[in-house]
């Protein structure tokens, strides 16, 4: 567990970039740091693995103060993810992958297992790609193998900055599903940096949004949209609000305002863990679906959803 306690930061002795933040982050949980350009979301990352020094403040992982051990140890327990990958040009994929393995000395055929394990799961067939060059890989591919590289030594904690940021909206979405489909990520304790409103509400278990180095407020995503703690907040996601809405709902979040319908003869089953996103996604292609949970089924509209949305919303104010 990560523990930060009223961490500050400042370059010069007039501006704090970072003032008095507190958070902690568990096993299993994505904190996401969000917030407008220049509001301290890279300068707290990168406290966490001592890029930069605090000037006041204390950082936990465990209970063990990190200034208090030699960094290089402390980022071995730690995967780092940027924009710009930093792959190794003259580097194969491979062993771009296996910097971190090599510095623990792990045996050569672990390794080589790891690596092959994780390409295939980030859907770079090792076959065509352990050989290659960065230069040979395109940027969603890169960023594959970044992805890779920073969880090959199977590190407990993952940082990541802005990972997806230099990727096309297509791109970006489909590398960001394939990562959020890695088992292995249920054992982690994940902190992203990114200014992407949908891409926080995607990944994150808690937002923390922040304002000029202050948490404008910290919770979950259901939390910061529903009750904000104030104008700086609501004003942050109204753009947005009906499409992350639809995105943080799930179907069994409003089961009490779905009307009980017997559904019809060609009607399919959907999770009541849908959220409403991926619901009406599926509504649109004309089909009739039907949801069971706690023992009664209910045949599920848009105008259903729609209208228990707005119930669950009149209930929350
Ligand atoms: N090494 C440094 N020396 C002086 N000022 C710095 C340094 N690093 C960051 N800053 C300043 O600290 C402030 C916060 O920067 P930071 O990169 O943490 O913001 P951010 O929220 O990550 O922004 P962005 O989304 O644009 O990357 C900025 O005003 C920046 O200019």
């Amino acid at each position: 567990m990560i523990k930060v306690d009223q961490l500050s930061k400042y370059f010069t002795p007039l501006k704090k970039v970072v003032d008095a933040i507190s958070f902690e982050v568990n096993k299993g949980e994505t904190l996401v740091l969000l917030g407008t350009s220049g509001s301290g979301k890279t300068t707290t990352l990168r406290m966490l693995n001592r890029l930069i020094e605090p000037s006041s403040g204390t950082i936990t992982i465990n209970g063990q103060n990190i200034l208090q051990q030699p960094a290089d140890a402390l980022r071995r327990q730690m995967g780092y993810v940027l924009q710009e990958t930093g792959l190794f040009p003259h580097y194969t994929i491979a062993e771009n992958i296996a910097i971190v393995p090599g510095l623990l000395q792990w045996p050569k055929q672990q390794t080589a297992a790891r690596t092959e394990e994780l390409l295939h799961k980030l859907q770079l067939p090792p076959h065509e790609y352990s050989e290659a060059y960065p230069r040979e890989l395109s940027g969603g591919q890169q960023q594959r193998v970044g992805l890779a590289r920073a969880l090959a030594a199977n590190p407990p904690i993952l940082l990541m900055d802005e990972p997806f940021g230099a990727l096309d909206p297509i791109t970006r979405g489909m590398v960001r599903k394939d990562f959020m489909a890695l088992d292995e990520l249920h054992q982690k304790t994940i902190v992203l940096v990114t200014h992407d409103v949908n891409e926080a509400f995607i990944m994150g278990t808690q937002i923390c949004l922040m304002h000029e180095g202050r948490i404008a407020q910290i919770g979950s995503p259901a939390t910061l949209l529903f009750n904000p703690a104030n104008d700086f907040v609501r004003n942050f996601f109204s753009e947005q609000r009906l499409q992350l809405e639809l995105r943080i709902m799930r179907i069994h979040d409003t089961w009490q305002w779905l009307p009980s319908a017997a559904p019809g003869n060609n009607a399919q089953p959907l999770q009541p863990g849908t959220s409403y996103w991926d619901a009406l996604d599926q509504l649109n292609t004309g089909g009739a679906f039907f949801v069971q949970y706690q023992g009664e089924t209910k045949s599920v509209t848009s105008e259903a959803l729609f209208t228990a949305l707005n119930q669950y919303k009149a209930q929350k104010q």
